[in-house]
């Protein structure tokens, strides 16, 4: 697996080597980077005459050393209504013979020289047509990370320059909820998507936000009670349905939408979050490039959870608008162990696995999850392809809204603090005892969790290291949904524990807040975590995390040693391994000796954790690196 280059004129050079004769090499431009690109530094005159050496002709962005320019690609001006130009468009070979859309002038060689040197010294940035397609995007839809992500990691790319839209169900469920899609207007444009033996009309809605083009898919199967995934009876049973409808509706929209007067058109980025969003690559690759639409663009598979992989009957396979002839690429038979009766055969179709099989590049939110993917532990069955696609799976550490998740400016906690003045967590803390009904006490260390209540999250170790911890002078929240057992344990435990332990069942996004901030300790005893985002809210907020030594736990929680930087102290929290309640237990116990016996390390610890920086910002670097590493290869299936 790469490392990733986190110095963007690093990467830029490695795939963007300019020289008088044009740009080789150059896989996309999209027509406002470029000219953001070259703003202020060139005369329009130079920017017409660009010719753009190219790959395309022949299928991809790989470099072809003996191409001659005048081969190659041209960009064309796109002018306003007054005439001045307001990009550049890559114009096929083939159209860039007809002299009405492109224009060349000449250039003198001295002109080309000068213009070289200045380049060279120029770092040169491409920016993309990105779309992200997921099942969830907050504010309109969370359930978890991956709503958190797929709400702030868009606007953080769109604020480098890049074009983005977001598509996303348009999830109406009747409740005050639906009150975050106030602001989507109807864009007035249907499309009508083949699938599960019928031709369904699908419509787009839209929000421009934050730089984003929000794009909500509306149809009337996610419309109903409920989360975006089941209701109180369970799963819904068709979500596979669900699902394919947007991956459908995801692949025309880039086509089909006049977002600001333009469509993204075909050269973009498709980047395909989860199972839900899994068949993107592979209608790409199957439904599109035969007919050749969406040659030039990629698609990048990106993993939050790949425990969800999208398996349903092989039955089903005929459902979702793929040629028959692509089955392989879904196929997937359990072992014999796994089946569920005498008859069954264990063949099933595996959306996820097919989009790891297909797409230009595999992305996960944790280098150290990029890994674990790959052994039979942590691969979920799909260690062995993963393992096969190394050369092109990457993983990148989340980041956070940094806005939202600010103590300083928080809207939802009882008072507000800083590195520089940490007093307003103290009255957070004694707020949220108040809040809860436990006894006020700003010297009682106070634990918390959040998160979904099953079995990744690693409740079940919790619930055994309970009783124990309850012996000590310790307050216990938890906030969390999901599993009946654990739910109904919970509420047990309170009964249990009236003076030390609190369940606050259910989805509360501004308790999580009041939980982030007036808690002392954040515990994460996950048996596997992706990334992981509240032990980062979590750090952010000068609370610090015990968390089990796995996947982004490991990688972005560093232990505590009083005795380094010497004797300063470095660290931001404390991990645990192996999982098990004994070993959480005392590490915790080691968490609140600190907290109560060694004030000044442990005031170390929350400002460790409080001065990293946790935006988005170098993950996006990242991202763009990887854009890149998809636009130098040829798409992976042509
Ligand atoms: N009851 C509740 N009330 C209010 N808020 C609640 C809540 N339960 C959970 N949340 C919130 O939901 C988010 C959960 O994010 P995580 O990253 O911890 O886990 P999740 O498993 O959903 O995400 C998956 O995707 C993300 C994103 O890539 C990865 O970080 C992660 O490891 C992977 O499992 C946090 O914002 C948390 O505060």
């Amino acid at each position: 697996m790469g490392s990733l280059q986190t110095s963007t004129n690093l990467s830029n050079k490695s795939c963007l080597c300019v020289s008088g004769r044009g740009v080789q090499g150059l896989s996309v431009v999209r027509q406002v980077g470029f000219s953001w690109l070259l703003q202020g530094q060139r005369k329009s005159r130079k920017i017409q005459s660009l010719c753009v050496r190219s790959s395309f002709s022949n299928g991809g962005g790989g470099s072809a050393p003996d191409e001659k320019v005048s081969e190659g690609l041209l960009l064309g001006a796109e002018r306003d209504g007054s005439g001045s130009v307001v990009g550049f468009q890559l114009i096929p070979h083939s159209v860039a013979g007809d002299a009405t859309m492109v224009e060349c002038h000449d250039i003198e060689a001295d002109d080309l020289s000068e213009d070289a040197e200045e380049m060279e010294k120029t770092p040169i940035k491409l920016t993309f047509n990105i779309i992200f397609v997921t099942a969830e995007a907050a504010p309109y839809s969370k359930t978890g990370g991956l709503g958190d992500v797929c709400g702030s990691l868009p606007m953080a790319l769109a604020a480098r320059g890049h074009r983005v839209m977001v598509v996303s169900p348009r999830y109406l469920n009747g409740g005050r909820s639906d009150e975050k899609y106030a602001n989507v207007v109807d864009l007035d444009v249907r499309a009508t998507v083949h699938c599960f033996g019928s031709a369904q009309e699908v419509s787009f809605y839209h929000e421009y936000r934050a730089g984003v083009d929000w794009v909500f898919v509306d149809h009337p199967s996610y419309h109903r009670p409920g989360t975006p995934y089941g209701d109180i009876y369970g799963a819904f049973g068709d979500n596979q349905f669900r699902f394919t409808l947007l991956c459908h509706a995801a692949c025309e929209a880039p086509l089909v939408l006049p977002l600001g007067g333009f469509t993204y058109g075909e050269k973009c980025l498709f980047l395909a979050n989860d199972w839900h969003a899994a068949l993107v690559p592979l209608l790409l690759a199957a439904k599109y490039r035969p007919y050749g639409v969406y040659k030039d663009a990629r698609s990048i598979v990106a993993i939050h959870n790949i425990a969800h992989q999208g398996v349903e009957p092989a039955a089903t396979y005929k459902n979702l608008g793929l040629p028959p002839e692509w089955y392989a690429s879904l196929e997937w038979i359990f072992p014999t162990w796994a089946r569920a009766h005498a008859l069954d055969t264990g063949e099933t179709v595996n959306v996820l696995k097919g989009a790891i099989a297909i797409a230009d590049r595999i992305l996960t939110v944790s280098q150290g999850y990029s890994w674990e993917i790959t052994t039979p532990e942590g691969g979920y069955g799909l260690h062995e392809l993963l393992s096969r696609r190394k050369s092109v799976l990457n993983g990148i550490t989340n980041g956070i809204d940094i806005d939202d998740w600010n103590p300083l400016t928080d809207e939802h906690i009882a008072a507000h603090y800083s590195i520089n003045d940490l007093d307003g967590k103290v009255e957070c803390k004694t707020a949220l005892q108040k809040e809860l009904g436990l006894p006020i006490r700003p010297d009682c260390p106070l634990i918390g969790f959040i998160g979904r209540l099953d079995y990744q999250k690693g409740v079940d170790i919790i619930l055994s290291a309970i009783p124990e911890l309850m012996q000590n002078d310790v307050q216990f929240v938890m906030l969390g949904s999901g599993e009946k057992q654990y739910e109904g344990w919970m509420r047990h435990t309170e009964n249990l524990f009236k003076d030390k332990f609190r369940a606050w069942v259910g989805f509360n996004v501004p308790v999580s807040h009041r939980i982030t901030a007036g808690c002392d300790i954040i515990v994460m005893p996950s048996r596997f975590e992706p990334c992981g985002l509240n032990q980062l809210y979590a750090m952010r907020y000068g609370t610090i995390p015990v968390v089990h030594s796995t996947g982004g736990l490991r990688d972005t929680v560093k232990d505590f040693n009083p005795y380094a930087q010497e004797g300063k102290g470095e660290g931001t929290g404390w991990t645990f391994s192996p999982l098990s309640s004994e070993k959480l237990l005392d590490t915790l116990k080691v968490a609140i000796g600190t907290y109560t016996e060694y004030k000044p390390s442990w005031e170390g610890l929350m400002k460790r954790g409080m001065e990293r920086d946790y935006s988005w910002e170098n993950a996006a670097i990242q991202y763009e690196q990887v854009f890149d590493w998809a636009f130098i290869d040829p798409p992976y299936v042509r």
